[in-house]
């Protein structure tokens, strides 16, 4: 039995980076590109979740405790004098600092200025706290070569500007101040010195504040496309059509940056933004208007089956491949284990293979609802489930000729192939000339058609009505026939359709599976979201097509028509003659009716 959904989960909590205490050899009290390495047992939770791949390449660690800060320099000089050994060590020592320190303005500054997201306050922090260190190296040094009594070298090999103005030094570093490199396994200040930085992927650029609802997914490169998620009922995900290499750096996450924790939360996209180790801020994404694609990466369930690595830098959200991701794949984030948890994610057996991870292939919910485990598809009864499976999924473990490229989709129809192809690509090719709507096949835009030109061409044989599709005759013909498909065990009520008892039973059952992911309103069936997501983005597709009126909803739409226009009451009073578009009212109305015929 499928638990009921959990409450609108919180913000993904962003990984926790745990820190070590520090040891005596691992401050931040010298410096050089090699020496603003973090060791490797400081790889963050968040790249944890990709298992414990091995580093291929172990870059330069602490070659020497001779290389120190201004306060231990010092000690460390008057404790060797007269040692001849110990003053040829120093010297040696002293060379590869200073080599070390002549070599570091070649190496990726740290970090880089073209960093995406710097701003003019990141830049200037980060190249005085380089240059500080420049700095204490520069003066330990001189103190070494005193304490040899022979002239220090010139200052001019470090091509280092000096530092002129007072500032707060290294310690000004938070802990976003490093990105972890998955090649060495661990971490660095800034871009990697050794595999150089990630490589930036942009957005596609997309003006802000135009209120577009559709701004996150226009904001994806061109080779990334939204579709169905792989995990049930996590409505849209986002799949890549090329193989991506590790070492891709997507973001940063945009949305809207909010310091109330509430608003965060109850958003569900939204990533807390760490200072100093404490939550500074969220970055909401949870209005699709003002944020990027980003927000409609889903969780990973297991280890395998993520790709990517959320992290901070620089107090902005980045998601970065971390191994390369074949053509076809959806990409997956870590989003922590507290949402993990809210996604029934077992954070506990993430790391086991997958097949002890995902659910079975159908599982019964609420008694008799079963659910497919493809998609959020639920029903009432295993046969119903398995027609759905059939036609929706049936793809799934066929080999046909003609494959999909970003999925396991394959048919002997290249047909079938194009449309599913639209399924990845969000295309909507066919749109209805009269309103707008857009419609993924022909067929479904031709029926919709018909609610504009008042075709009707399935016409019932006992009372003449005439419907827009045959499935709607069918249930029709059910009234006359008395045919009831199901009744409710628990009130009674009967229903000639299926789809109609399958949403009852949810309402009994408090099953609201679909989620307004601006309000977090809960609805039980899709259309009713799809309706409701209509107040925020004011959208009306359906028109009149007696009068200019518009509606979001089709069924309001349809009333209207009726009450204005042609009167042609689906319900009517017997006594007094009176028409109702909705039965409640009518059953109210008789109620009170005085008429007597
Ligand atoms: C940041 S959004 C991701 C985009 C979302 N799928 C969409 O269609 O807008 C997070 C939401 O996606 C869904 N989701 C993401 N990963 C999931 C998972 N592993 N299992 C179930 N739902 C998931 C949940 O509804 C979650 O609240």
């Amino acid at each position: 039995m499928r638990a009921p959904p959990p409450p609108p989960p919180p913000r993904p909590a962003r990984p926790k980076r745990p820190r070590p205490a520090r040891s005596a050899d691992d401050g931040d009290d010298d410096w050089s590109p090699s020496r603003c390495v973090r060791p490797a047992q400081r790889r963050s939770r968040s790249t944890v979740r990709r298992g414990a791949a091995k580093s291929k390449f172990q870059p330069p660690v602490k070659r020497t405790a001779t290389v120190t800060s201004a306060e231990t320099a010092p000690a460390a000089s008057s404790t060797v004098s007269g040692d001849v050994q110990s003053q040829e060590r120093r010297r040696v020592t002293t060379e590869e600092a200073a080599k070390e320190a002549d070599r570091s303005p070649h190496r990726s500054p740290s970090p880089p200025y073209d960093f995406i997201g710097f701003t003019l306050e990141d830049q200037f922090k980060a190249r005085h706290a380089v240059d500080t260190k420049a700095e204490l190296l520069w003066n330990h040094i001189i103190a070494e070569f005193k304490d040899l009594g022979e002239e220090p070298p010139e200052r001019e090999v470090f091509k280092r500007r000096r530092n002129t103005v007072n500032y707060r030094e290294e310690e000004d570093l938070d802990d976003d101040d490093y990105i972890f490199c998955d090649e060495c396994d661990r971490e660095w200040e800034g871009d990697c010195p050794v595999h150089g930085p990630l490589e930036v992927v942009p957005d596609n650029k997309v003006p802000f504040d135009t209120g577009d609802p559709e701004r996150d997914i226009k904001t994806r490169p061109e080779f990334l496309n939204p579709g169905r998620s792989k995990i049930p009922g996590a409505n849209t995900g986002i799949w890549t059509e090329k193989a991506l290499p590790a070492r891709l750096r997507f973001g940063p996450y945009e949305g809207i940056v909010t310091a109330d924790r509430r608003q965060a939360t109850d958003s569900g996209y939204s990533w807390e933004i760490k200072k100093c180790r404490r939550v500074h801020h969220y970055v909401n994404a949870g209005d699709s208007s003002s944020s990027n694609w980003l927000r409609l990466v889903n969780c990973a369930r297991f280890e395998q089956e993520q790709n990517l690595i959320a992290f901070q830098y620089k107090g902005q959200m980045y998601y970065r491949t971390y191994k390369p991701i074949v053509k076809g794949s959806e990409l997956l984030v870590y989003y922590g284990d507290a949402y993990a948890r809210e996604l029934n994610i077992n954070v506990q057996t993430f790391r086991k293979a997958p097949a002890a991870a995902p659910p079975p292939a159908a599982f019964v919910s609420g008694g008799s609802t079963v659910r497919c485990v493809h998609c959020d598809y639920a029903c009432l009864g295993q046969e119903r489930l398995d027609m759905h499976v059939k036609t929706r999924h049936g793809h799934i473990g066929r080999d046909g000729r003609h494959k999909c490229e970003w999925c396991e989709y394959s048919t002997n129809d290249v047909y079938n192939l194009s449309r599913h192809r639209l399924t990845h690509t969000g295309e909507r090719p066919h749109r209805c000339d009269e309103c707008g709507r857009t419609f993924t096949l022909l067929g479904n835009l031709t029926r919709h058609r018909r609610i504009h030109t008042g075709q009707r061409p399935y016409v019932c044989d006992v009372c003449g009505k005439a419907f827009t599709q045959h499935g709607v005759l069918t249930r029709h013909r059910r009234m006359h026939t008395g045919e009831k498909v199901r009744q409710c065990e628990q009130c009674g009520a009967v229903f000639n359709r299926l789809s109609h008892y399958t949403k009852h039973m949810q309402s009994h059952n408090g099953v609201k599976p679909h989620r307004c992911q601006v309000c977090s309103a809960r609805f039980v069936e899709r259309r009713k979201l799809t309706e409701h997501v209509r107040t925020h983005t004011g959208e009306r597709p359906y028109g009149c097509s007696f009068c200019p009126a518009r509606f979001a909803a089709q069924s309001n739409m349809r009333n209207h028509v009726t009450a204005r226009h042609t009167h042609d009451y689906r319900h009517r009073c017997e006594r007094c003659g009176k028409g109702f578009v909705a039965l409640g009212k009518l059953r109210k109305h008789s109620e009170r009716c005085t008429v007597t015929s």
